[in-house]
């Protein structure tokens, strides 16, 4: 076996199962061995954006490793935000890098692709995932790959893997199995019994679950510890459609002054905070109507929990919730019943009005109703804030760090990695983005519905600053743009005209279908408005 095999072993063991990528002469050796030795399949995409985006949203959505693999240089810092995103994000994804061989390094030569030393490209990505190497060294090769692999799946972020383009074939041994470091099981028993008691004490408890719930696999074990606890359960923006399909009391999502306001209250009235593999973002936290005290909490993630003024480190989310589960029997903690929030709004009039966000939302929903759920990749911008009226299902969106282009090419990870018809949710200025990935689908027969929501501008920004001309972006006309991309494209002014279009996307297969949607300026979502308001106000008010 050859040093990359044994690499797409190891990756193929522990969970990954294909990749995304884009060559480049430093990495067209190990590339060819990816397509030989056929271990895990590859996909190749247009821009490298695109790919970490894609290898990301495969890895959230399968819950396993994730793999990105470019070229040195150019290609590997044009993921850079991709991975970052990743990482502030806890997506497990793997950057496999071609890099320069051992005797171009030594030739005293500047190479072609290097920015400034031969080792920025690692010391950049060392500010953008946990654990870093180059294989240099076939013999020390398995118990790098190991280690660097470990680190991935125990903190759920990226890591960085260089391979020099002149050993990739070199013969290397098998990669040993992943160790991980041992829990001190006292710690953790008495970790999980005060959890337990200071929930108990609790007048309202209220489990409030995020990211890592699904990052770690535990979305199972969560719901029965809800269930045996009686504890009404709140999603964060990041934890969307966490807990959808289970029977707990799955409240809601909570989004402070934008949510909605029983969920607002529940959340930060309550005397029994659980926040389980939440991150502590402004985006889940800046914008609460009553400053939550992270004192009063209970606060598990990035491998420790916390309880008021100390912390018990060292414990992973997934011991904690083995050991809470060990210590509860059904029912320990009755909590008062709470009022189910209404149900998403439906029933869409297909009338020839002009086209809201919320009524994008009800439209899909009415789909949902009459085909089933879809799986949802969004883009950052109105259509996640639209996302939010729209049936939990599963659900992939940069909803921390925020940035543009994940949406689309996150669809095609989503469609690979699961094989089911994803419904891609973006705006026009990040079509103008990764929006051209759409192109790659007829070659591997992914077939995304699409909704373009066009309002011709960089809507939220505008919003927070109407004066600015430069939000304007114009008429783009991306629905005549997709014959020539091997899709089906169609533009809708009128509610009736998306209804029609929605059923007609649906019913097409084999070719992506992209209803670009046409919204009058100025025209927000319910969630964007309250949002808005709610910024507003918390900013005007003294502090
Ligand atoms: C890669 C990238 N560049 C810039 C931004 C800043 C930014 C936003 C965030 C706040 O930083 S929202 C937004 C406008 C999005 O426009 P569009 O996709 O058309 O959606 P909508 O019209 O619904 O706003 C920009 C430019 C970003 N998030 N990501
Ligand atoms: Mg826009």
């Amino acid at each position: 076996m050859n040093l990359t095999e044994s690499l797409l072993h190891a990756l193929k063991v522990n969970g990954a199962r294909h990749i995304f990528g884009i060559p480049g002469d430093f990495a067209l050796p190990f590339f060819k061995i990816i397509e030989e030795s056929r271990i895990l399949p590859l996909y190749t995409l247009s821009h490298e954006p695109g790919v970490g985006f894609a290898a990301d949203a495969a890895a959230r959505i399968g819950g396993t490793l994730g793999v990105a693999a470019v070229t040195y240089g150019a290609g590997a810092l044009n993921m850079v935000n991709a991975v970052a995103s990743a990482y502030a994000e806890r997506s497990p994804l793997v950057v496999l890098s071609g890099g320069p061989g051992a005797r171009e390094s030594a030739s005293g030569l500047l190479l072609h692709h290097q920015a400034k030393r031969l080792d920025s490209q690692q010391r950049i990505y060392e500010e953008i995932t946990c654990a870093q190497t180059r294989l240099d060294d076939p013999a020390r090769a398995p118990a790098e790959i190991a280690r660097v692999l470990a680190a991935c799946l125990r903190h759920s972020q990226p890591v960085y893997i260089e391979l020099p383009r002149d050993i990739v074939a070199a013969p290397c041994a098998p990669v040993p199995a992943l160790v991980q470091p041992p829990v001190d099981a006292d710690a953790l028993a008495a970790c999980a019994e005060e959890v337990l008691a200071r929930l108990k004490a609790a007048r309202q408890p209220v489990l409030v679950v995020d990211v890592e719930v699904r990052r770690f696999g535990l979305e199972a074990k969560v719901a029965e510890l809800a269930r045996r606890l009686g504890l009404p359960v709140v999603t964060c923006f990041m934890g969307r459609g966490l807990l959808a399909e289970s029977d707990t009391h799955l409240v809601g999502t909570y989004l402070g002054v934008a949510g909605l306001p029983e969920i607002t209250q529940l959340v930060e009235h309550s005397d029994g905070l659980f926040l389980l593999g939440v991150i502590l973002s402004d985006t889940n936290f800046a914008v609460s109507e009553k400053k939550i005290d992270l004192r009063q909490t209970i606060v598990a993630c990035e491998g420790e929990v916390r309880l008021g003024y100390h912390v018990y480190p060292g414990i992973p989310l997934a011991s904690l919730m083995d050991a809470l589960l060990a210590q509860t029997n059904a029912r320990d903690i009755a909590a008062p019943p709470h009022a189910q929030p209404a149900p998403y709004e439906r029933g869409l009039v297909a009338d020839g009005a002009a086209i809201s966000p919320t009524d994008i939302a009800r439209a899909v929903n009415d789909l949902t109703d009459a085909h089933g759920r879809m799986p949802i990749a969004s883009d950052v911008g109105d259509c996640l804030f639209t996302a939010m009226d729209i049936d939990p299902s599963a659900f992939t969106a940069p909803g921390y760090y925020a940035t543009m282009g994940f949406g689309v090419p996150a669809g095609l990870g989503l469609q690979a990695a699961t094989g089911q018809r994803p419904l891609i949710l973006v705006g026009d200025g990040a079509f103008q983005m990764t929006g051209w990935e759409l192109g790659n689908c007829r070659r591997y027969g992914w077939d995304p519905i699409v909704l373009l929501f066009n309002n011709a501008s960089w809507e939220m920004l505008r919003t927070f600053q109407p004066e600015s001309a430069f939000n304007d972006l114009g008429e783009w006309g991306f629905a005549a743009m997709a014959a020539g991309l091997g899709g089906d494209g169609v533009r809708v002014h009128t509610r009736a005209e998306l209804k029609a279009a929605l059923e007609q996307a649906h019913a097409t297969r084999g070719r992506f279908q992209l209803i670009e949607i046409m919204i009058p300026k100025g025209v927000l979502s319910n969630t964007l408005q309250r949002f808005v308001a709610g910024v507003k106000r918390l900013t005007a008010s003294p502090a």
